[in-house]
C-alpha cells in the first residue's frame, strides 16, 4: 500500500553543529510537517567557526542506506545536499534510476559559508552530466552557480538571471539561483527560472549572523512542499517565506562563538533562557490564591486591568486569570501582554478565560474554559502540551471528562451564591467535597468566597483541594493589595 504521508529522503552530510546538512533537513521537514528519512554521505566536524574535519562515508555504505530506505518506504521526493565525491554522486544517479520518485531537488553543496571545501572538484562534471539532467530543481548559491558555469563571475541580479538560464541548459527542469551572498543590504533576492519565465523572489534581508544552514533548509522546504503536492513555484515561494520568518525570529539567538550561527526552525527557542519565561509546567500549589479579574469591577473602581493585576500579585495572588467578558479583542490582547509581563516578573502564571486566540497571541501560560466554551481536548491540541488548561466543573462527571481531555486542574463551584455570574447554580460545600473526592485533578474552589468563608472551604479536608479563587473579594474592594494579603493569610495556613 502506498503511504499518504509526504516523505522526503535527504541525501546529505552531517553537521555536528546541528545547523546545516542532515540536521537542517530533518528540522526543516519536521517544521513543514513532512516525514524525512536520511542517507548520510559524510560526517563533518563543524561548528559556527567553520569545518574542522570531514569524513566520507564509503560509497557502498551510502548505497546500502539508499537501498534500505528506497526499497522499503514510499518516498515522494529526494533532496540532495553534500555529495562529497564522484563515486557517491554516481551511485546516487544509478540508484535513482531504479526507484521512481516524484521529484529530485538538488542543492549542489560545494563550499561551506566559512569557505571550507565540502565536495571534491571532480563532482562538478558529475553534477553537469549525470545529476542535473534528471533534476527537477537545482538550488545553487552564487559561488556554486559560478562553479557550474566554469567560473563565470556573478555579481548582480542580472548576472543571476544569466546564470539561471545557462544552468537550465544543463538539463534541470527548474533553477533557483540563491542571492543570500549578494551584496545588497536591503533585500535577499533569489532568481527562479522554470525554462520559460524568470521570477525574482525578494525578501527583506534579515540583519543577523544566524544564517548557517539557510541553503540546506531552503532546499528541504522546497522538497517538503513538493512532497505535499505543491507546484514548483509555490513550493519555492513557501520555502523562501519560511526562511525569512525563521531568520527574523532567530536574529538574536546566540549559539556558538563563531561568525555564523544556526537559526531555529521551530520558532520556539528565543525565550527559552530568559527569566521572563516560566521554567516549570503547572504546579498545583499555584492554585492557592487564584485571582480572577472582572471588567465591570475594574470599571467601577476606575482601574485598568494591569493595575488590578499588579496589586493582586503584589498582595500574593499565586495565579491570575483574566476574565474580560466584553472587552474588544485588541484591547484585551494589549492588556494581556502587559499583565503577562507583570505576572512573569513575579513568577505567577497568567491564564486567559475562554479566549484561546488571545492566549495564543500573547503566549499566556494557559486558559480556563467553561463547560460551554472550547472543549478542553481541543484547547490542548491548539495550545500544546506545555500550557495550563483549567475547566469549570460542577459534577463528578464533568471532572472525569476534564481529566480525560487533558486538563491540568478544575475550578469547582459556585460554592456560595455569587453575583459575578448570572444563573449559576450553587453547589455548596457538600457539592465541592463530592467533586473533589472523585476528581483525579487538583481543584480550586470558586464562587462567593471571601474573608468570611475561605477558611471553612479549605477545611473540608480533601487533599486535592488546592486553593480558592476570588473575584469580588479582591477586585470589588478599595485596596486590592490589602484584601489579597488578608485572604492569602487565611488560606495559606492550610
Ligand atoms: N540575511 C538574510 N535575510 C534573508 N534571507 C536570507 C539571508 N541570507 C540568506 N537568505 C536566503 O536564504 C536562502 C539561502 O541562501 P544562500 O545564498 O545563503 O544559500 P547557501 O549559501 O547555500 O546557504 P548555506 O549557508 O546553508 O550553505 C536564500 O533564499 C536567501 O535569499
Ligand atoms: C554537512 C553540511 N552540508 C551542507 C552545508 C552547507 O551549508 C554544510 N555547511 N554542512
Ligand atoms: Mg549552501
Amino acid at each position: 500500500m502506498q503511504s499518504k504521508i509526504p516523505h522526503v529522503v535527504s541525501v546529505a552530510g552531517s553537521d555536528s553543529g546541528g545547523g546545516a546538512g542532515i540536521q537542517a533537513d530533518l528540522k526543516a521537514c519536521a517544521a513543514r510537517r513532512v516525514y524525512c528519512s536520511t542517507v548520510i554521505t559524510a560526517v563533518t566536524a563543524q561548528n559556527t567557526c567553520g569545518v574542522q574535519a570531514v569524513n566520507l562515508v564509503p560509497p557502498d555504505f551510502v548505497a546500502r542506506q539508499l537501498h534500505s530506505v528506497l526499497s522499503d518506504m514510499h518516498v515522494h521526493v529526494v533532496k540532495t545536499g553534500m555529495l562529497p565525491s564522484l563515486p557517491i554522486l554516481k551511485l546516487l544517479t544509478h540508484t535513482l534510476a531504479k526507484f521512481p520518485i516524484q521529484a529530485l531537488v538538488v542543492d549542489p553543496v560545494m563550499l561551506s559559508t566559512s569557505g571550507d571545501v565540502l565536495a571534491d572538484p571532480s563532482v562538478l562534471p558529475g553534477f553537469k552530466h549525470q545529476l542535473l539532467p534528471i533534476t527537477d530543481i537545482v538550488t545553487p548559491n552564487l559561488k556554486e552557480a559560478s562553479a557550474l558555469l566554469g567560473g563565470l563571475p556573478l555579481h548582480s541580479v542580472s548576472d543571476m538571471r544569466t546564470a539561471a538560464k545557462l544552468i537550465h541548459d544543463l538539463g534541470p527542469r527548474n533553477v533557483l539561483v540563491k542571492g543570500g551572498h549578494l551584496l545588497d543590504s536591503l533585500y535577499s533576492i533569489d532568481v527562479f527560472f522554470d525554462g520559460q519565465q524568470f521570477y525574482e523572489l525578494s525578501s527583506p534581508r534579515v540583519n543577523t549572523r544566524n544564517t548557517h544552514g539557510t541553503g540546506c533548509t531552503l532546499a528541504s522546504c522546497i522538497a517538503a512542499e513538493l512532497a505535499k503536492g505543491s507546484s514548483m513555484l509555490s513550493a519555492v515561494k513557501t520555502a523562501k517565506h519560511f526562511i525569512e520568518t525563521a531568520l527574523d525570529y532567530s536574529r538574536d539567538l546566540a549559539i556558538g562563538n563563531g561568525a555564523q550561527g544556526p537559526f531555529d526552525h521551530f520558532l520556539a527557542l528565543k525565550n527559552n533562557n530568559q527569566s521572563s519565561c516560566r521554567q516549570n509546567r503547572f504546579n498545583p500549589n499555584d492554585l492557592l490564591l487564584y485571582a480572577v479579574t472582572d471588567t465591570a469591577m475594574n470599571r467601577k473602581w476606575g482601574r485598568s486591568i494591569a493595575e488590578a493585576v499588579k496589586a493582586a500579585v503584589e498582595g500574593g495572588a499565586t495565579i491570575v486569570q483574566l476574565r474580560e467578558k466584553d472587552a474588544e479583542t485588541q484591547d484585551f490582547l494589549e492588556a494581556a501582554k502587559v499583565c503577562l509581563e507583570i505576572c512573569r516578573s513575579y513568577g505567577v502564571p497568567l491564564l486567559i478565560n475562554d479566549r484561546i486566540d488571545v492566549a495564543l497571541a500573547c503566549d499566556a501560560d494557559g486558559v480556563h474554559v467553561g463547560q460551554s466554551d472550547m472543549p478542553a481536548r481541543l484547547a490542548r491540541t491548539l495550545l500544546g502540551p506545555e500550557k495550563i488548561i483549567g475547566v469549570s466543573c460542577k459534577t463528578a462527571e464533568q471532572a472525569q471528562q476534564a481529566w480525560i481531555d487533558g486538563a491540568d486542574y478544575i475550578g469547582c463551584g459556585g460554592v456560595y451564591p455569587t453575583n459575578t455570574k448570572a444563573n449559576n447554580r450553587t453547589i455548596g460545600l457538600d457539592g465541592l467535597k463530592e467533586v473533589c473526592q472523585t476528581s483525579k485533578l487538583p481543584v480550586v474552589a470558586i464562587g462567593g468566597i471571601d474573608l468570611s468563608n475561605a477558611r471553612e472551604v479549605m477545611e473540608i479536608g480533601v487533599p486535592n483541594l488546592k486553593g480558592v479563587a476570588a473575584v469580588s473579594a479582591l477586585f470589588d474592594r478599595g485596596c486590592i493589595l490589602t484584601e489579597t494579603r488578608s485572604l492569602l493569610a487565611l488560606v495559606g495556613q492550610h
